[in-house]
């Protein structure tokens, strides 16, 4: 079931010439976990505060958790509407202690708010710093505070922006992981910001990717990587190869050799055959298969990309495992077991 929608959501600041958001519709499902991706000044952040109640579109609708929060010049204002927010640099209170941090937001809660905070920063895997202070724990820490201080009050739906950007690397993998395990546990929705494909595509079931404000597509990031609508999704992933090719009856005819594909007759003009590195394989035999000279081989330790050079200096990039040995310069051989076609003009 659909928790939040959003309905031609159009969003320009003051004098402006470009709107930050465009026309911008989706909806997210009850217990997802969604990524809003894309470069800088892409609308992602823009985005988040309209649901958050911290901007007005101009136009469009919000629905949160069955209520229209946003019609026309009507709107929910941000307090009332139970939206749980965690910043990029997280927004501590310096002066006050991690328990009394989580305990700010729901001291006029029924109940026993400290028990609650206690409670939350357990949840989150914080069980005895309660008495710290934000600058007292690592950056992995003062984040979790700031999660348990934003799903404390049991919010319809909890917003990130940019959640892992301020965490080095090594620390990055494990927090991603534990900050999903965390909202699917509590079974909360979430929204995070972010312009790293990595934190996307592991840590989100889903991905809006926005590109001036519009939202180019929003899907698993399986489909995303795989079956991009546009070559700016599919770039957005990683760069493709493109390689011309010139169908006939039974293949297409490339720099770097033939390919024998009955999907060709279907083409009357020259075509792009698109292709990711890891769509490649180089391998030793001679066959039905492509063959160029290796000019760069980069090691990056899981993988190996090797830079393969037709005649006319035209290169593809192809991944293989990181044990092989290649000679630059060596002439090798490679196929291609998936690429995409799209016509070259
Ligand atoms: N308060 C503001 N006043 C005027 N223009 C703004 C304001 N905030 C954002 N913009 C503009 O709106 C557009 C979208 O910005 P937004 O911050 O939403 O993008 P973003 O994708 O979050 O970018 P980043 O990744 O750099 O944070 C940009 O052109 C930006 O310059």
């Amino acid at each position: 079931m659909s928790i939040l929608s959003l309905r031609r959501i159009n969003k320009k600041y003051g004098q402006a010439k470009v709107f930050a958001v465009n026309e911008v519709s989706f909806d997210v499902e009850e217990g997802e976990i969604l990524a809003l991706v894309g470069e800088s000044g892409s609308g992602k952040t823009t985005l988040l505060r309209l649901i958050a109640g911290l901007e007005h579109p101009d136009d469009g609708t919000i629905s949160l958790a069955g209520q229209v929060i946003v019609q026309g010049k009507e709107s929910v204002p941000p307090h009332d509407r139970k939206v749980g927010m965690v910043f990029q640099d997280y927004a501590l209170f310096p002066h006050l202690t991690i328990l009394e941090n989580v305990t700010f937001g729901i001291a006029k809660s029924k109940g026993n708010p400290e028990q609650l905070a206690k409670d939350t920063l357990k949840l989150v895997g914080l069980t005895e710093d309660f008495k710290k202070y934000p600058h007292q724990l690592s950056g992995g820490q003062q984040q979790r505070v700031a999660l348990a201080r934003a799903i404390a009050p049991n919010p319809r739906i909890l917003l990130m922006d940019e959640p892992f950007s301020n965490l080095d690397a090594m620390l990055k993998d494990q927090v991603r992981e534990e900050i999903r395990q965390i909202i699917k546990k509590t079974g909360i929705t979430a929204i995070f910001v972010t312009h790293d494909t990595k934190d996307a595509l592991s840590t989100a079931d889903r991905i809006a990717i926005l590109h001036k404000g519009y939202l180019q597509q929003i899907d698993i990031p399986k489909n995303l990587y795989e079956t991009p609508v546009n070559p700016y999704v599919a770039n957005f992933f990683g760069k493709r190869n493109e390689l011309l090719a010139t169908p006939s009856e039974d293949g297409f005819y490339t720099s770097f050799g033939f390919i024998t594909d009955l999907e060709a007759k279907k083409y009357k003009r020259q075509v792009k055959l698109l292709f990711r590195p890891e769509h490649g394989e180089v391998v030793q035999r001679e066959g039905q298969q492509l063959s160029g000279k290796i000019v760069k081989v980069s090691y990056f330790g899981s993988h190996q990309l090797v830079k393969i050079s037709d005649d006319e200096g035209f290169r593809v990039t192809i991944r293989t495992n990181p044990g092989r040995i290649f000679d630059e310069v060596e002439r090798t051989f490679f196929y291609l077991w998936k690429y995409d076609i799209e016509e070259a003009f």
